[in-house]
This record gives C-alpha cells, structure tokens and sequence, in this order.
C-alpha cells in the first residue's frame, strides 16, 4: 500500500450554487479541503460586499457538524461594479477577489463584463489595493472556433490589459491550454493560474468516448492532447504560479442529458483524489503538495492550513450518481468507474 500525507490543500476555485444543492455539495469540499475560492455565478450573481456576506452566511451553516471549512469570497465583476466596492472588498477581510466572466462566455455569465475598458477605473483600483482579478480566459466572439477561445482572449484581452495594469493580481483560471501556460509562465509574478484536475486527466477525445458524452463537457472546453501535456508539465513543474482550483460545477443530471446540456463537471467527492492520480501517473507526487497545499495561500497572502490530510493508492468506485435537488441527481466524474486513490478517514 502506497501513501502521501499533505499539508490540508485548498480549492482556488469552486462552486457551491446556493440552497439545497449548497447543502448537498458543500460536505465533498469540507471533506478535503480547509478552504475555497467561492465563485460567485449565482441567479442573480454575487456582486456585492453585502451579498457576499449573506453568501457567507449561507455557506457556513450549511458546514456539517464537526468540519472545519472556511469560505473565501469573491464577487462578479459587471460593467457598473463601481472603485468605491473595491474599498470595501479591502476592508470586509472575506472577499479575497472579483471575477472576471466576459458576457455570455460560461453558465451564468450573462450579467459579466462586455468590454474590461468599461471597468478600468476598478481595475485599477484593484491593482492600487492588491485585490486580485479572477478571469475565466475566453473571448465570446461566436466567430472564433471553441477550441480557439482561450489563446484568442491572451492576444485580445489579457495582454492589452495587462500592458494598462502591469500590477494587477491575475489568476487566469482554469486554464486550459499550452498558450495559457507559457503565458502565465512568462508572465510577472503578479500573473498566477489554477487548472483542474479533469484538464490534467482528459483531453477532447473524451468529449467522444465512444458517443457524445455530457458529463464531460465544461467551459473551456477540453483540447488537444499536446494542451493536457503542457498543463501537466507547468503543474508538477514545482513553480508556485500554478495552484489546485477544481472548478467543481454542479448541474443535475437532467440537466446535463439534455439536447443542450450544461456546461460543467462536478468533481468536488474525489477533489483531491483526482490530483493525486494525474500526478502518480507522471511519478511527480511529491509535487503534489506545493500544487495543492501551498502555491495558493502564497498568492492570496494566506498561511497554509495548519492541519494534514492521507491519501491512499488503492482503486475506489465512483457512484453512477449522487444526491442532488429534489428527484434530480449528480453524476461525478468517473460515475461507475474507479479512481485510484482514497482519502483516509
Ligand atoms: N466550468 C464550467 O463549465 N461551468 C461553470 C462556470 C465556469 O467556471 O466557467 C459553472 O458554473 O457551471
Ligand atoms: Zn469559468
Ligand atoms: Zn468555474
């Protein structure tokens, strides 16, 4: 039996939806992790102080007795957030930072920012105060090919952006492609990322693993196998700038089997578990913990937990579903398959 211990890890980008499905998702990452980034895509989005802290609220009496979990919020950056909410954001001590969705790029983004020169004035607020910027990477131009988002947003919207603020903090999130890692490799210290564990395991062919397969459809959408390749070398590489950010996004089932299935991979019941064996696979795991337990506290400015986490090599089944809302139930990633590692209890 083979085992690691890691300093607890924390999850650099979640989501936790609010209500009943909060209260049905919320003890996966509790489980695992001391801490998470809590998006803020909610129907209406999180876009204030003050609703980031009823959020909080929510989230912290939906913590089963006996875990310690510690929400970190973020608010949803739109065309009107005005500089004065970034003081705010400073003094509150429990939003850590604001996300960028361009307009119409991913679930619940409609309300997002339609051109980042609308809102300099608080991005540059951000970047006087050290608040740093959440971006999900991807231009909305239907012109441009899916697969061809991401590399397009660098050239079209990072880049420029970043020439305006070279000092704003920026966690190009979930990134999904060789372009996104040399950037964020060649870029400041300032410029970190997250990636997830399914862009580290799958390429695109899974997309059409033998039929068109929903459960692995999320935004940015998987790419090539030379992509998985340079984000598996960025994230053992040992450099802080790449951290542990899930992405975990539910949608119940009915929703993802559907002629227009939504975008998301829920896969917060196996968030550590999942790493461990995308790093195993490449014999870099003792690159594990500074990916998962330390790179991102040292962006956010945060000590590491304090505590520890074991994590076992041993195959473990995944459940073809979980409870979600109501009737409707979550399929994880590698429902009726195995994972090769277990957390130990
Ligand atoms: N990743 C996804 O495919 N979906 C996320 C939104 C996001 O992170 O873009 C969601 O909220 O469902
Ligand atoms: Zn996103
Ligand atoms: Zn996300």
């Amino acid at each position: 039996m083979t085992q690691i211990t890691l300093i607890r890890p924390d999850d650099w980008h979640l989501h936790l939806r609010d209500g009943d499905a909060l209260k049905a998702v919320l003890p996966d990452t509790a489980r695992r992790f001391g801490r998470a980034i809590v998006m803020p895509n909610l129907k209406p989005p999180v876009r204030t102080v003050a609703e980031a802290a009823a959020y909080r609220e929510r989230i912290l009496a939906a913590v089963p007795a006996g875990m310690a979990f510690e929400p970190l919020m973020t608010l949803y950056l739109t065309d009107v957030t005005p500089p004065e909410e970034i003081e705010r954001v400073k003094a509150s001590g429990f939003v850590k930072a604001l996300k960028l969705y361009p307009a119409g790029a991913t679930t619940n983004s409609d309300a997002g920012v339609t051109d980042v020169n609308k809102v300099l004035p608080t991005l540059a607020a951000m970047a006087e105060l050290g608040v740093p910027l959440l971006v999900h990477g991807e231009v909305t131009d239907t012109a441009v090919d899916v697969f061809d988002r991401e590399a397009v947003f660098i050239d079209q919207v990072m880049k420029p952006l970043l020439e305006k603020l070279p000092r704003l903090k920026v966690v190009f999130e979930h990134i999904t492609t060789k372009q996104a890692a040399n950037f964020v490799w060649s870029a400041g210290d300032n410029v970190a990322a997250t990636i997830t564990a399914h862009h580290l395991l799958m390429n695109r062919n899974a997309l059409f693993q033998g039929g068109i397969r929903p459960h692995h459809y999320c935004l940015p959408v998987l790419k090539r196998e030379i992509h998985r390749q340079a984000l598996m070398d960025v994230a053992v590489s040992g450099s802080p700038k790449f951290f542990l950010g899930t992405d975990s996004a539910p949608h119940g089932k009915s929703t993802k089997e559907a002629a227009c299935g939504c975008a998301g991979m829920y896969t917060a019941n196996n968030g550590i578990e999942l790493y461990a064996e995308a790093f195993d696979a490449v014999g870099a795991l003792d690159k594990l913990e500074g990916f998962a337990s330390r790179f991102g506290p040292m962006f956010y400015g945060l000590p590491a937990n304090p505590d520890h986490i074991t994590l076992v090599k041993e195959p473990t089944p995944v459940p073809l579903e979980l409870p979600y809302v109501g009737s409707d139930t979550l399929v994880p990633l590698r429902a009726g398959e195995t994972v090769g590692w277990r957390l130990q209890a």
